[in-house]
């Protein structure tokens, strides 16, 4: 199969040699060729460049993109989209004054979600997690990360797990599975956390890897979930399986968690709405992909990751959309970007190589995605005709997306 895309108006993030992350001042750079051709063959970017170099080339599909902006289709790395039901409850809740911590404090928030989960089949969580995975093609994201963390005991973990490998096999988008059985202390574990945290390493771990059932491991290293120390045991565990760490971090408390995740050099902090010197010194001296996620500082409330700080570092950034029920029940990438550029202070430019290149880098996927570049995979965005890619986190609540090219399969 073949597709030829002609009279793009703007072809975005166009690169002749495979770059693979986008640091400091380099964000601010955003390649686009005007007038342009994308030639792709089954699931690879083949060839692109100008319209006048274009006579000659036939595909068996031909797309006339007048008019239109095409680039590398979303790379999330941060959902949580495999979960039971939504919780409008606490967000009246919310409404009325609870903070989030309160609400799980009252038995509410992951805890909630775990009950309802243990409850429904694979094939229940399946059909749901399928429904809005589908969604989301059609809204350009093309790469997604999905974590477990809803299941809380072995069954119901692997069961996510499973659930998340068979969206991996079945869908045409590609996906990462990490595993985050720190999620939360169940209710049963209350007093116990030690032997929660037994469990995760004797009982989780050896399954998981027995069935090549992850990717990575995640940890919610936060105040009243799991401490430095929990996660530490954690990780050093989850090196003996190979799972290089994603992990939450300084979502309402910076403590050293970063410091922590550099030290077993993480592929990912994630979250980073509180965030410290400290904190940027240790990611200065790392290769650790920083993570906002401002839908679930938008949804919550709570401060926007700094992302000035971050980048004026020299560091990298990426966004991603924390998709879940309880802190940002949205995985559209369209409105992380404009949150990106309207909270963050991002430009469009940032924000777009933060959504795509610098998002394939927090899945170790940069050099097969994110970019248009020969021999890479074929995950494209064509937007509805638009005056410049600005309009994209400009036009915040409109879907400009057109049709999308996921794994060179047209959406
Ligand atoms: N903070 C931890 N996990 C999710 C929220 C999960 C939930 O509330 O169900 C997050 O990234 O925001
Ligand atoms: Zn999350």
């Amino acid at each position: 199969m073949s597709i030829l895309i002609t009279n793009i108006k703007e072809l975005l993030q166009v690169y002749n040699s495979n770059v693979t992350i986008l640091k400091g001042k380099e964000m601010n750079n955003l390649p686009v060729l005007k007038d342009a051709y994308l030639y792709l063959e089954n699931d690879t970017i083949v060839e692109y460049g100008p319209m006048s170099d274009c006579d000659g080339i036939e595909a068996e599909t031909t797309i006339d993109a007048s008019g239109r902006v095409v680039l590398p289709a979303w790379c999330d790395s941060h959902t949580h989209l495999v979960y039971p039901e939504d919780r409008a409850g606490e967000f009246i809740d919310r409404i009325n004054g609870l903070t989030y911590e309160e609400i799980a404090k009252k038995g509410g928030g992951i805890l909630n979600s775990a009950k309802k989960l243990q409850e429904k089949s694979e094939e229940q969580l399946y059909n749901q997690a399928l429904e809005r995975l589908n969604k989301l093609l059609k809204l350009g994201t093309g790469v997604i990360e999905i974590k477990s963390g809803y299941g809380l005991t072995v069954e119901s973990e692997l069961k996510m797990l499973r659930v998340i490998q068979r969206l991996k096999k079945e869908t045409q988008a590609f996906v990462k599975v990490t595993f985050l059985g720190a999620h939360a202390i169940p209710e049963k574990f209350k007093k116990n956390k030690k032997g929660y945290i037994d469990m995760i390493i004797k009982e989780m771990l050896p399954k998981i890897y027995e069935e090549n059932l992850a990717h990575y491991i995640d940890v919610f290293c936060e105040e009243g979930y799991f401490t430095l120390e929990d996660t530490e045991l954690i990780l050093k565990a989850a090196q003996k399986y190979n799972l290089p760490a994603k992990i939450h971090v300084n979502q309402f408390n910076a403590f050293g968690g970063v410091e922590l995740a550099v030290k077993y050099k993480a592929l990912s902090v994630d979250h980073l709405e509180e965030l410290t010197s400290d904190d940027i010194d240790a990611l200065k001296k790392s290769n650790t992909m920083p993570v906002a996620l401002p839908q679930c500082s938008f949804f919550l409330g709570i401060p926007y990751t700094n992302a000035r700080a971050i980048l004026d570092a020299g560091l990298p950034l990426a966004i991603a959309s924390d998709y879940n029920p309880g802190s940002a029940p949205s995985g559209n990438m369209n409105f992380v970007l404009s949150l990106a550029c309207i909270k963050l202070k991002m430009t469009p430019e940032e924000a777009i190589n933060a959504a795509t290149i610098n998002g394939a880098y927090a899945l170790g996927l940069s050099s097969m995605y994110g970019s248009i570049t020969r021999g890479k995979k074929a995950n494209i965005i064509i937007t509805k005709p638009i005056s410049g890619y600005q309009l994209l986190p400009y036009s915040f609540g409109e879907n400009l997306i057109d049709t999308v090219i996921v794994n060179g399969i047209i959406h």
